[in-house]
Formats: structure tokens, sequence, C-alpha cells
């Protein structure tokens, strides 16, 4: 599946300034992104280009210090709860630790259960079983075993399927997935992909993931983003950028892959 056309989340201008005078740090600088529906991108770059920080300003975690974000055609407004909690529905992130990801004191079965409240679906008992057993079943989780379960009493693979669970449930319009796999082996790793690949395919989601790994980014994306020093260096198709690199930092990250084009036969 491609992605369409439909622009849905762009930034213009985007910096974010930690800091003042002598401790000044600008960790993003100056970014302009277009996000499509359906679009994968990857956004790669080394340990404390920016990544993170942009994927915040994404999120509406963190504000950027100049730019502005569009958002289906308008200037994203996070002013108030109300557009905020408007804004949180469309658009979710899986972290890179689970654990911050969830409320440790709520067992599985409540976690999954908000997704559903979340949605102002009014569902019978028996629906909502049924609704939070397909999510675990579609990640190879048995919820019949973890239901009653903490999530410090789950493995952090485990951990990260029941974060693509909860995705499965609440269908956003753009996942953001800050290094994804990086809990789980290689094995699970491939399966964790294919099913946020599956996600993007039936339900037209935008992901972004965030990478410092250009094979993954390459196996992945439709559209690459590559990240120097707060700045978006190169960007384009994922074909265009691995196999035509343009810009020397990219052809560092890709020259530290050595086995990249043989892996990806990429002639
Ligand atoms: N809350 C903060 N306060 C001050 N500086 C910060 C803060 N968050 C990030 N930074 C700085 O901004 C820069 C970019 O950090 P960021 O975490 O966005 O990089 P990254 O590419 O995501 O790195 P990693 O791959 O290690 O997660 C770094 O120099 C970091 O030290």
């Amino acid at each position: 599946m491609k992605p369409d056309q439909e622009l849905l989340i762009s930034g213009k201008d985007i910096t974010k300034v930690f800091g003042y005078g002598k401790n000044k740090n600008t960790a993003v600088d100056s970014v302009n992104f277009a996000f499509h529906r359906a679009e994968i991108i990857s956004i790669v770059g080394e340990s404390g280009s920016g990544k993170t920080t942009l994927a915040k300003i994404v999120m509406g975690l963190l504000k950027e210090t100049s730019g502005e974000i569009t958002y289906r055609g308008q200037p994203r407004k996070l002013k108030n709860h109300r557009d905020r909690k408007a804004y949180w529905q469309d658009i979710q992130a899986i972290f890179q630790d689970p654990f911050s990801s969830f409320n440790l004191f709520h067992k599985v079965e409540k976690l999954l259960n908000d997704c559903l409240d979340l949605q102002g679906l009014k569902l019978s008992k028996e629906e909502r079983f049924e609704k939070m057993k397909e999510a675990c079943t579609f990640v190879n989780l048995k919820f019949e075993e973890l239901y009653n379960k903490y999530p410090f009493e789950l493995s952090g693979g485990q951990m990260q399927r029941l974060m693509i669970a909860r995705i499965f449930l609440l269908h956003p319009k753009v996942l953001l997935a800050d290094e994804p796999t990086s809990m789980v082996d290689a094995c699970s790793r491939s399966t964790i992909l294919d099913m946020l690949l599956k996600l993007r395919d039936e339900n037209d989601m935008t992901i972004i993931f965030i990478t410092h790994d250009v094979g993954l980014a390459y196996y992945v994306s439709d559209t690459l983003y590559i990240m120097e020093k707060g700045k978006i260096v190169e960007q384009g198709s994922a074909e265009q950028v691995l196999i035509n690199p343009q810009h020397p930092y990219t052809q560092q990250l890709i020259s530290d892959v050595p086995k990249l084009n043989e892996e990806w036969n990429l002639g």
C-alpha cells in the first residue's frame, strides 16, 4: 500500500532551543516536514541529533521555540484541555521505554479498557472483552493470561506488544514510534514491525519512526528524513536516499552499515 497525497501534518521552520546564554542548545533547527495520510516516515540520525525532541514537538508534548505546525490544513491549536484531548485522540506514540507509556498501578485489563473508553464507544461487557481479546491476539498475546497482571509483571517484549495492542484499539491517524523495537530480540523485532505495517494498511495510519538504524528505516519507510545536529540534511523516498545519498552525513550513515547494500540487494 502506498501513501496518498492528503497532507496530514506539516511543520515550517520548527526550532527548539533549550537553555540560555552559554548553555544554549538548539536541539531542533529550522526543520520543515510534510507527512501524508498512510505514509511511513523514518527520521534517522545519531544520538543527540534532535529526533526525540522533534517527535515530542509533533506530539504536542513539547512547545517549539518558533515555527508553525499545521494539522489537517489548519494551524495546530493546543491551547486548552479540549484542543489537546482532540489532538491526542488522533496522534499516539510508542516510546523507547514502554514503562513510561503505562500507569504501572493499572492492570492490563484496565489499560486496554481505558482505550475503549477514550473512543467513547458504548459497549457491553462481552463486546469489550471480545475487542480486548482481539487486540491481544493481533499482537500474539493471550488476553486470558495477562488481563490480571500489572505492567511490571510483563517482559519488555510483552510490554511492547501491549503498546501495539493499545494502538490497535485506539486506531489513531498518526503513530509516532520512537525506537519501538529496542527491547525485543531480532525475531520479535520484525514481527513487531510487520504488525505496525499491517495497522497502516488496515487503518491508513501515518507512522513516523524515530531511529538511528538506517537499515530498519529502509525496510519500513516510504520516506526518510536524515537529521544531523538538529537539522534535516536530506530527505526523499527511502530508495532515493539509500541508493543515491547526496549529503556526506547520509553517505557516512550508510557506509557505517557495511552490509546494507548486500542485505537489501540494492545493487
Ligand atoms: N529537556 C531537555 N533540556 C535540555 N536539553 C535537552 C532536553 N532534551 C534534549 N536535550 C538536548 O537536545 C539535543 C537533542 O536531544 P534528543 O533527545 O532530541 O536527540 P535524539 O536524536 O533523540 O537522541 P537519542 O537517539 O539518543 O534519543 C541533545 O543535545 C540533548 O542533550
